[in-house]
């Protein structure tokens, strides 16, 4: 056997190259992409697979050898065409023409048990026409911490883009933001879809409603398909966009997430969260707390996503006006802030334990303990944690038992702004029953996990691989967020 015809026989039973791929976004024609070939690396290490994502695929991953994610997503044998998607942004608030997958391509499309479609998207696979000055390339420690993003947000129940594959590939990158010569990696990363806010404000700015109109079909069809067939279809498209939107910096804001590059061409137009770049969980509860070292006028600090976002949808206005009522947009965007707040309400209430919002006083509640984590320097994640460890059915009888035994109410439990909360709190706790408590105390395990990754924890996996090369915090780290500690 020759070895084209050996790789071939592999290839048959590779199961990732025997999906059943859907040339939904092909199918549109080449106004939307570019065929492209990918990089070839001089070494493919698996470093990580989400075994997580294969049931999804329908693939047990008993049958789903490490070779089979070499062969596809770090050689990509046998997969034609692959596809770098065009788009263009705004990008801290300037116009961007010159943008476009400059370093990934659209892999296939495949259908999920689910019955919902996935994009299989990479990152670091090489140069495309729309690499300008780039290498093509993602680093290893930009894949590792995108891998870790997005199964941490995932475990915190955000909508969001996960890691199928991560693999290492030998070559030597230089970066500014890291010590440099640094290592390379190329990911496989599963999303709802990779057609951004800016894919059409690209058509905008080529003046083609015809293929605006033509991709909004598509994406009506493929995810909001319950809008196809309605008349006013566009309009409601936008409608759900903005709620999805809103739904997604909610999730975001309650997590204490700072996705660091709000950039137009980062927003999906399925309200799904991806591009996980300089992100970072914050510290203690500083709204102005800034992800990115390039965000010199905190443009995308903290408390600024909602409004960023908000911003973000009404420039997608300007380029969708030829296919929808400008009137009817702007009616559906100042619904944006009602949405935002019912869902953070909602999400901080479950921070708290209630899975249905008390009848009284939450206001209140919320209110509280904002006041008390914005003036003190306590970590966001760990004094919700401390309340999920620490709640016990006594918090019910007394506030001063609430926190009583964790470092933060130690420390701080007599501060004005820590009683003002825990009264309330005890108030709301003191109507509930036995049953209510147990309930509430399951809550508070789900949506507080004790494993978080702020930048410190990151930094800690990644140094034992920088060092010498061992990925076993990063695979305990990992296995910590899957499990749902
Ligand atoms: N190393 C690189 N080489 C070539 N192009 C790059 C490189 N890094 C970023 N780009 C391009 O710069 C633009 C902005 O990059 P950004 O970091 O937002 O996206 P990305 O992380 O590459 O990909 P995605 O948004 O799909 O997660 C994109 O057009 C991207 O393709
Ligand atoms: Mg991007």
């Amino acid at each position: 056997m020759t070895l084209a015809e050996t790789s071939k026989n592999t290839n048959s039973k590779n199961p990732f190259l025997i999906l059943n791929y859907e040339p939904a976004l092909e199918s549109l024609g080449d106004d939307y992409y570019d065929e492209v070939a990918a990089a070839e690396f001089p070494l493919h290490i698996l470093r990580w697979r989400n075994d997580a994502l294969l049931p999804n695929l329908g693939l047990d991953s008993q049958t789903v050898t490490d070779e089979d994610f070499i062969v596809a997503f770090g050689k990509f044998e046998g997969r034609k065409p692959l596809l770098a998607l065009r788009y263009h942004g705004y990008q801290f608030g300037e116009y961007n023409p010159q943008l476009g997958d400059g370093r990934g391509f659209l892999y296939g499309q495949v259908r999920g048990i689910d019955g919902e479609l996935y994009d299989f998207g990479t990152k670091g696979s090489g140069r495309t026409p729309y690499s300008r000055g780039g290498d093509g390339m993602l680093t290893l420690k930009g894949g590792v911490r995108e891998v870790l993003a997005a199964e941490m947000l995932h475990r915190m129940g955000v909508r969001t883009s996960r890691c199928l594959s991560m693999i290492e590939t030998g070559l030597s990158l230089w970066r500014g933001d890291e010590p440099s010569p640094t290592r390379s990696s190329v990911m496989v990363r599963l999303s709802r879809s990779h057609i951004r806010f800016g894919t059409f404000e690209r058509l905008h700015y080529l003046r083609r409603p015809d293929l605006a109109i033509k991709l909004l079909d598509h994406v009506i069809e493929q995810y909001y398909p319950h809008l196809v067939g309605e008349t006013e279809k566009y309009a409601l498209f936008y409608a759900e966009l903005v709620k999805r939107t809103a739904e997604l910096v909610a999730q975001w804001m309650a997590a204490g997430f700072c996705h660091a590059v709000l950039n137009t061409d980062n927003m999906s137009i399925t309200g799904e969260s991806f591009d996980y770049g300089p992100y970072a969980f914050i510290p203690n509860y500083d709204p102005f707390f800034t992800a990115a070292y390039f965000d010199y006028y905190k443009r995308y600090c903290y408390i600024n996503q909602p409004e960023i976002c908000k911003l973000n949808l009404e420039l997608l206005q300007e380029a969708l006006k030829t296919v929808i009522p400008y009137n009817d947009m702007e009616a559906e965007l100042a619904k944006f802030n009602g949405y935002y707040l019912a869902e953070y309400h909602s999400l901080m209430l479950k921070k708290l334990g209630f899975e249905q919002q008390p009848e009284s006083e939450s206001q209140e509640l919320l209110e509280a303990i904002i006041a008390f984590l914005k003036h003190y320097p306590v970590s966001y994640h760990h004094f919700f944690a401390e309340i999920a460890q620490n709640f016990s059915i006594e918090w019910r009888d007394d506030a001063s038992y609430i926190l009583s035994k964790s470092e933060i109410g130690q420390s701080l439990g007599k501060s004005e702004l820590f009683l003002n909360w825990s009264g309330i709190y005890h108030r709301i706790l003191s109507n509930c029953t036995p049953d209510e408590i147990e309930k509430i105390s399951q809550t508070l395990v789900r949506y507080n996990p004790s494993t978080v990754i702020l930048r410190p924890v990151i930094e800690s996996v990644w140094e034992p691989i920088a060092q010498e090369d061992n990925w076993q915090p990063f695979y305990q780290l990992v296995q910590e967020i899957q499990s749902g500690k």
